[in-house]
């Protein structure tokens, strides 16, 4: 009897969650404020990183800086207090896991008060083929995209988070964490691993009713900050699905984190590929040929 009234909860909660998430494609539910949060952001040198520090700058909050290249790391601190915003810039190697913990302590002794939503942004890629790749570039992808996520996350900063039961942690994954394609190995190996890690950590602080923890997954299509220079589909293809703007794939994840959504592709297109992951694979490969999504990659490792 209990099973039965469990399930028809569940199915009823199933439904729910469809309609809820469907509505809110055209009716943008209320962001939350996020006004005096101490956001830390790694990667913030360039690129996205430093597009999310002014975009969390614009919302009222405080933004933490961490990025090994420490002028680039200065320039977007710079950048956010032209914005009248305040800004703590860190120089950190995220895969050194000593330099992550003894920085962490240091921010907490510096400003006084606890980081509440955290970026994993930093990211890198290989960039050459397999067989040309040494294994040391291999392990670094490795590192920089998904080890790191263990020490800034789980060690240094969740656990203020669950005492306070207030927080959010943000991973900047990508598309190639959810469907793969050709010479991206150290990649999507990395970004598949980062999204399984998110999950997880979701599932379980979801299990212990730790629901003022939220999280958001983001995962964009190319962006044009220059990562993947040259990655390319074919002509016709791109019309429909151009190279994102940093601007504009930040604005998304924005608006994702603000709504505390777990999960957003950027652009909404994206989530077909992940879908049509149930398909047969040869079907899924006939599709990548035509779209010249097979060979995408080419151009990139190429330069
Ligand atoms: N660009 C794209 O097409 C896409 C990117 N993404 C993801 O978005 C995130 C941001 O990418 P994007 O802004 O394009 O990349 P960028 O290369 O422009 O920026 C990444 C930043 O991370 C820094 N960084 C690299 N290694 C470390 C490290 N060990 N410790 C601390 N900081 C480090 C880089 O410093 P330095 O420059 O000195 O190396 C750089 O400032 C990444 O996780 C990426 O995988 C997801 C989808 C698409
Ligand atoms: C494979 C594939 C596609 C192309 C994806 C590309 C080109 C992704 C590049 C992503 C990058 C550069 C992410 C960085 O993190 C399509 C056309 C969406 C549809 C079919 C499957």
């Amino acid at each position: 009897m209990i099973f039965l009234m469990d399930l028809q909860v569940m199915l009823l909660d199933v439904v729910y969650f469809i309609l809820r998430n469907s509505l809110r494609v055209v009716l943008r539910p209320r962001t939350k404020s996020i006004e005096g949060e101490l956001v830390l952001i790694t990667g913030s040198g360039g690129g996205l990183g430093r597009v999310f520090a002014q975009e969390f700058t614009k919302q009222g909050a405080d933004v933490v800086l961490w990025d090994i290249n420490g002028a680039a790391n200065e320039q977007t601190a710079a950048l956010v207090r032209d914005m009248g915003g305040k800004a703590f810039a860190y120089s950190v190697d995220v895969t050194q896991r000593a330099d992550v913990y003894r920085t962490a302590e240091m921010v907490r002794k510096d400003l006084g008060r606890d980081v509440t939503i955290l970026v994993n942004n930093a990211g890198v890629v290989a960039g050459r083929r397999l067989l040309d790749c040494p294994d040391e570039v291999v392990e670094k992808t490795l590192k920089v995209n998904c080890h790191a996520l263990f020490w800034q996350t789980v060690k240094a900063f969740l656990p203020q988070m669950k005492a306070q039961n207030h927080g959010h942690i943000v991973t900047i994954a990508s598309v190639l964490g959810l469907f793969s394609t050709a010479c991206v190995e150290d990649y999507c190996a990395s970004k598949f691993a980062a999204v399984g890690f998110h999950e997880s950590l979701a599932h379980e602080l979801l299990t212990e009713d730790l629901d003022g923890v939220k999280t958001t997954l983001v995962c964009p299509y190319i962006v044009d900050t220059g990562m993947f220079e040259g990655c390319k589909i074919r002509k016709e293809a791109e019309m429909i699905l151009p190279p994102l703007q940093p601007q504009y794939c930040v604005e998304q994840a924005m608006n994702a984190i603000l709504i505390d959504q777990p999960l957003v592709c950027i652009p909404r297109m994206t989530y077909i590929p992940y879908l049509s992951r149930l398909l047969p694979w040869e079907s899924n490969s006939v599709v990548y040929r035509f779209l010249g999504s097979d060979k995408c990659m080419y151009p990139f490792i190429d330069t």
